[in-house]
């Protein structure tokens, strides 16, 4: 007799770091890699429009951040001045694992290089691709949100440990839909993807973002992996846990 599986949720939300990618990966690896390398990235690639762009959502950051942060520099005008200015701020803010959507652009620009010399690899968990491939063969789409800018996501994908991935993945959000910690963001991820929130399951490492999406309606599991912060008890008495994807079938 064939049994059919059914689960229990007609889309699925990824989150990457924690969840599907190890934060080490990120931590040690993609945020250090930044930090060496914004300054010789913006004198490389100063006068590109794509540059000068992000320069000027950050030198509007750095305005706001500045007022409540003495740290943050306000940026200059002239080139090398400024260039010294948004990597002191870009530097400081990756330390404090900011999420500011105009310096994660920027992480993802200067990634792309590592990603294109072969220097960097995106990590995922080995149990992450063979569900992937299953939920696509029950036809639930697969979504990411996080909180890396959709270029850095579809990079990671595309140049991962597994090779690319980027086929198995129905689209990608970032902070530009909001924040991660905002349930609005969520309802938005389910108008966009035309599916109905309590019919939406989404996996992270972070209590506040699934305490977020749990209050838009969606299905939501904490994810515990190796290195992730300890969750409270009261998360654990909260929200299911999982320790790999293979729990969700
Ligand atoms: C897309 S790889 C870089 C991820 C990143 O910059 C980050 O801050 C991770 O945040 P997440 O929301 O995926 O936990
Ligand atoms: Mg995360």
């Amino acid at each position: 007799m064939t049994t059919t599986t059914t689960t229990q949720f007609n889309a699925l939300i990824l989150d990457i770091e924690g969840t599907i990618t190890s934060i080490s990966f990120v931590k040690d690896e993609l945020f250090p890699y930044a930090f060496e390398n914004v300054g010789n990235y913006l004198e490389e690639h100063y006068d590109k429009p794509a540059t000068q762009i992000i320069i000027e959502d950050l030198r509007r950051l750095s305005e706001q951040q500045s007022e409540n942060d003495v740290a943050v520099v306000r940026i200059r005008e002239p080139k090398q001045e400024c260039i010294e200015d948004v990597t002191k701020n870009v530097r400081h803010w990756i330390k404090r694992d900011k999420k500011l959507t105009p310096m994660k652009a920027l992480q993802g620009l200067i990634w792309e290089e590592a990603y294109k010399r072969g220097e960097v690899k995106g990590h995922v968990y080995p149990d992450v691709l063979p569900v992937l491939r299953i939920l696509e063969n029950r036809k639930i789409p697969i979504y990411i949100y996080s909180s890396g800018s959709v270029h850095a996501q579809k990079l990671l994908f595309a140049n991962s440990v597994e090779g690319d991935m980027t086929n198995i993945l129905y689209g990608y959000f970032d902070t530009n839909i909001g924040l991660k910690g905002e349930s609005n963001s969520y309802l938005k991820i389910c108008e966009q993807i035309g599916i109905r929130p309590e019919e939406v399951l989404f996996l992270t490492d972070v209590k506040a973002e699934a305490s977020a999406a749990k209050r838009a309606g969606l299905q939501t599991k904490l994810v515990i992996r190796p290195g992730n912060a300890i969750l409270t008890q009261e998360a654990k008495n909260t929200y299911e846990t999982i320790q790999s994807l293979e729990e969700i079938l």
